[in-house]
């Protein structure tokens, strides 16, 4: 191993530690440099008791991974981003960090994934898991930015022999990483053999879309997001590190994530839109509608009279939103383009001040945005139970991350999957707005769909994209 990572300068760090921890049942949070990993490949190995795992994507940019859990909260409810604020809050505030000086990367995070609705709808609460936010301090956290990496391992500790064990543990996992022997894209399949699509999904989407354009035609909304969802039957449980590999390559300037509850339940994605980044008091948040395929050189985005007023609705609302609380946020007048594969969006950056609002309390502020819901918000939210005939969970929803310095990062959970056992789950939405057409709306989410489902191996008639052949503009 290196010269700057010493063994017993850990082991002094974990006494120095647990004469400074907070509290009799306080953690202890332990950090070492190490450069040499990817995050993303090294995952498997940061195997842990508790099977959760995490990925934070975003390379060139911040690669995060995480397993286990240290301490984590499930609820449901509307006061479910106070709730988790709080125990972001408490947790950070209990933990003694005896390695104090490692960069923003590798501060202790808090790992949080919420669902659309903050209560399942009725009809599927006894069907599967949904909780309205999760919370975790994972054990494990591995870092990457640039050429440095770290490693962190987050601990209760009752007694100092706890601590020095957790010293040890560190010290093991580091060298387990290194080790050239155990490198895990070794064990990853090469393809992933998805087979029939359980059912076409534009039979019930386009009864859906037309509805749709009615309640926005006529007035009543001014903008409605129609989600639909494909559920495809694998021949084997997904392994969503491989669709994550090669999301890093198509999907570049998106964030890949993963939220892998259990073994057999993986929610995972490519989001090109930023719900809140906070970095001291710096707030940014995106403003993404407005779509086009790669046909379009992105000027025909910019001229579309209808993308243009369909864009300016979401810029709109987000900056009221924002003044509500007393903020001032900047934007640009026009929107810039913004490319994600084979996508190209209409997309225009909001700051603030944030004047001391907490990061989850601006969530619950700018969530839902009009980007994936509609306007007005709360009649919208209501026409989406009544005409998406499946629950959304955790698609559309903020999923990232606190630090103990209160940074915080979130994205829309768009472009995603959810797999089940061997069954995935791809959800995808379009913006209706008066103007809108039909079979473009069924050609947008074709391509949205897309962005996973050209990473497995489907049969070429199931595949979202090829229903339509005409172009979106
Ligand atoms: C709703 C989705 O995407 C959103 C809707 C967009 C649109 O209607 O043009 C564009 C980007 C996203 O804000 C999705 O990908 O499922």
């Amino acid at each position: 191993m290196k010269a700057d990572r010493s063994f017993s300068n850990l082991l002094t760090a974990a006494s120095r530690g647990w004469c400074e921890r907070k509290g009799d049942e306080g953690v202890l949070s332990l950090a070492l440099p190490l450069d040499e990993v990817d995050p993303l490949c090294h995952l498997p190995l940061l195997a842990d008791e508790h099977p959760f795992q995490f990925l934070w994507d975003s390379a060139p940019g911040l690669c995060f991974a995480a397993a286990g859990q240290c301490q984590s909260l499930d609820l449901a409810g509307p006061r479910r981003f106070e709730l988790a604020q709080r125990f972001s809050d408490t947790t950070l505030a209990r933990l003694t960090d005896a390695t104090p000086n490692t960069p923003a990367q590798a501060r202790a995070k808090i790992l949080l994934a919420f669902s659309f609705f903050d209560h399942p709808a009725e009809r599927q609460r006894s069907q599967i898991h949904t909780s309205a936010v999760q919370a975790v301090l994972p054990r494990w956290q591995l870092s990457r930015q640039g050429r440095h990496g770290w490693l962190r391992l987050n601990g209760v500790i009752t007694q100092q022999a706890e601590a020095r064990d957790l010293a040890e543990q560190l010290w093991l996992m580091a060298e387990n990483l290194l080790d050239p022997n155990h490198n895990s894209k070794d064990f990853w399949p090469s393809s992933v053999r998805g087979t029939t699509a359980l059912q076409p999904w534009q039979e019930c989407y386009r009864p859906a879309l037309k509805r749709g354009l009615d309640l926005v035609s006529s007035g009543e909304l001014n903008k409605l997001v129609l989600a639909v969802r494909q559920s495809i039957q694998l021949q084997a449980p997904l392994n969503p590190l491989p669709v994550l590999a090669k999301l890093r390559q198509q999907q570049s300037g998106s964030c890949r994530f993963l939220w892998r509850r259990t073994h057999e339940d993986a929610f995972f994605g490519a989001s090109p839109e930023r719900l809140l980044s906070l970095q001291g008091n710096q707030l940014r948040t995106d403003a993404l509608a407005g779509t086009a395929d790669r046909n379009d050189d992105g000027q025909g985005l910019l001229r579309s009279e209808k993308d243009r007023r369909e864009h300016e609705l979401v810029v709109a609302s987000i900056t009221s939103q924002l003044c509500n609380q007393g903020l001032t946020p900047r934007r640009p007048r026009n929107p810039q383009l913004a490319r994600h594969g084979q996508l190209v969006h209409l997309h225009t950056p909001i700051t603030a001040n944030a004047m001391g609002h907490t990061s989850l309390n601006l969530a619950k502020i700018l969530h839902p945005t009009p980007a994936v819901a509609g306007l007005p918000c709360r009649e919208a939210m209501a026409w989406l139970r009544t005409l998406e005939p499946f629950e959304r969970g955790s698609y559309a929803a903020p999923i990232g991350w606190i630090d103990s310095q209160g940074d915080t990062e979130l994205r829309v959970a768009i472009r995603c999957g959810h797999a089940r056992g061997s069954v995935l789950d791809l959800t995808a939405g379009a913006g209706l707005v008066r103007g809108s057409v039909v079979e473009r709306e069924l050609q947008e989410v074709g391509m949205k769909l897309s962005v996973l489902a050209d990473q497995l191996d489907l049969d070429a008639k199931d595949h979202p994209r090829l229903t339509s052949k005409r172009a979106i503009t």
